[in-house]
């Protein structure tokens, strides 16, 4: 049965996809669910009173919660809703156009953290950061590398981002303070953590499915100069952590069914906590796109990551650390072999060496004060089109003060 909602068929929102989000038409905050170009405020068409109760809270924290069986009957009856005639004069009247809302962040970001599961990406970075080493590090293809990050500066697409002030030193200066001069953006997908699990308890990868509950797109924003200086050696500090923006949708992993494919072969030996060959596989094929100032610069394949989902949580809690309910677990930048499938301006420019032209007759080495960036992806759907990603959005503003 088709959506009766118009222009649901084609848009990227169709029944077969139907992700969570949270708005405000005016009277607060409300779990909804995207169709087509509105959004369903599905706690006032709940049917049973399990529903009602983890769909009341304006956020998505207590469906994240709540757990498989749950998640799949949300997702029944949002299905149900928007597809069955009998439903449409009730439904009708609890539908937003999405012009009239505003989106939030959609629950309550517990743990951020940042993986570095492309190997295009690590590699194209080992060799513009440390070029006298290997470019990828030796622990790389043994284990998915990563770094703890701040959830505290997680907003939701829309926020505008404001260049940060940091510590640098240009080769052979004293070190500066002041405005960052290599503001880059960096397109992820991030996994939403929906069931915890206790401390001391390594989760094993065949328990993907059952503690994730869907992803979103990310833009890790980066300031490069600020990054290289500081990191030595514990890793990204303030380079990173002055917003990290997250799209408003989240796209459930039963809409994802379709989009499910081999990760690349695996060239070395794995330990057994990291195996994730039982069963179908987690490689998902999405397919990214980024644009900055409505000129699209790059094409990423989500296919092409080396480390998958399952991966990163075995390997995150292998050594008895917890998940939360809000876990914001990210792939890292996304990039492809080709050299318009990188994630990032830092390849896109070749460490600032190559400007990348936009629609505009300019061009950018990094990001400039007003630029706009936008992250979308598409993904093979269970309906046989295609499903659209929420996108993730942002402007800069001039450094504050
Ligand atoms: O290789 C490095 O020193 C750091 C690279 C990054 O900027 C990576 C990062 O944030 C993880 C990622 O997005 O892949
Ligand atoms: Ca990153
Ligand atoms: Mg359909």
């Amino acid at each position: 049965m088709a959506s009766w909602v118009p222009g649901a068929a084609g848009s990227g929102f169709d029944d077969d996809h139907l992700p969570y989000g949270v708005f405000d038409a005016g009277a607060g905050r409300r779990v909804g669910v995207r169709i087509g170009s509105s959004v369903l405020d599905l706690a006032a068409v709940a049917d049973t009173p399990e529903l009602a109760g983890v769909l009341a809270a304006g956020s998505l924290d207590p469906l994240l919660a709540a757990g498989p069986a749950t998640w799949a009957a949300a997702r029944s009856l949002a299905h149900r809703a928007v597809t069955d005639p009998d439903c449409r004069t009730l439904v009708e009247s609890h539908l937003h156009p999405l012009e009239s809302v505003r989106l939030l962040l959609p629950f309550t970001v517990a743990d951020y953290v940042d993986f570095y599961a492309s190997q295009w990406h690590a590699t194209a970075v080992g060799r513009m950061f440390r070029p006298d080493a290997d470019p990828l590090p030796p622990n790389w293809k043994h284990l998915p590398i990563g770094y703890h990050g701040r959830a505290g500066s997680v907003v939701v697409s829309g926020t505008p981002v404001s260049r940060p002030r940091g510590q640098t030193r240009l080769p052979g200066a004293a070190p500066t303070f002041g405005p960052t001069q290599r503001l880059d953006l960096e397109a992820e997908v991030a996994f939403v953590v929906g069931v915890g699990s206790p401390l001391g308890s390594p989760v094993p990868a065949g328990a993907f499915a059952r503690h994730v509950f869907g992803v979103g797109l990310l833009n890790d924003w980066s300031a490069r100069d600020i990054q290289a200086w500081e990191y030595r050696p514990l890793g990204p500090m303030l380079g990173k952590s002055f917003a990290t923006s997250v799209g408003p949708w989240i796209t459930p992993l039963a809409a994802l069914a379709a989009a499910r494919v081999a990760p690349p072969p695996r060239t070395h030996r794995l330990l057994p906590y990291l195996a994730d060959d039982a069963g179908l596989p987690w490689g998902l094929d999405l397919a990214l796109t980024v644009e900055v100032n409505g000129t699209v610069v790059s094409r990423p394949p989500f296919a092409a990551m080396y480390w998958t989902g399952p991966q990163l949580i075995a390997h995150l809690t292998s050594n008895g650390a917890r998940l939360r309910t809000g876990d914001l677990l990210a792939s890292g930048t996304v990039s492809g072999p080709a050299a318009d499938q990188a994630g990032s301006l830092l390849e896109l420019s070749a460490n600032g060496t190559r400007p990348v032209p936009l629609g505009d007759g300019t061009s950018r080495t990094f990001l400039a004060d007003g630029d706009v960036v936008t992250i979308t992806a598409t993904a093979p759907s269970t309906g046989g089109g295609r499903l659209t990603l929420g996108e993730v959005t942002g402007a800069v503003r001039p450094a504050a003060g």
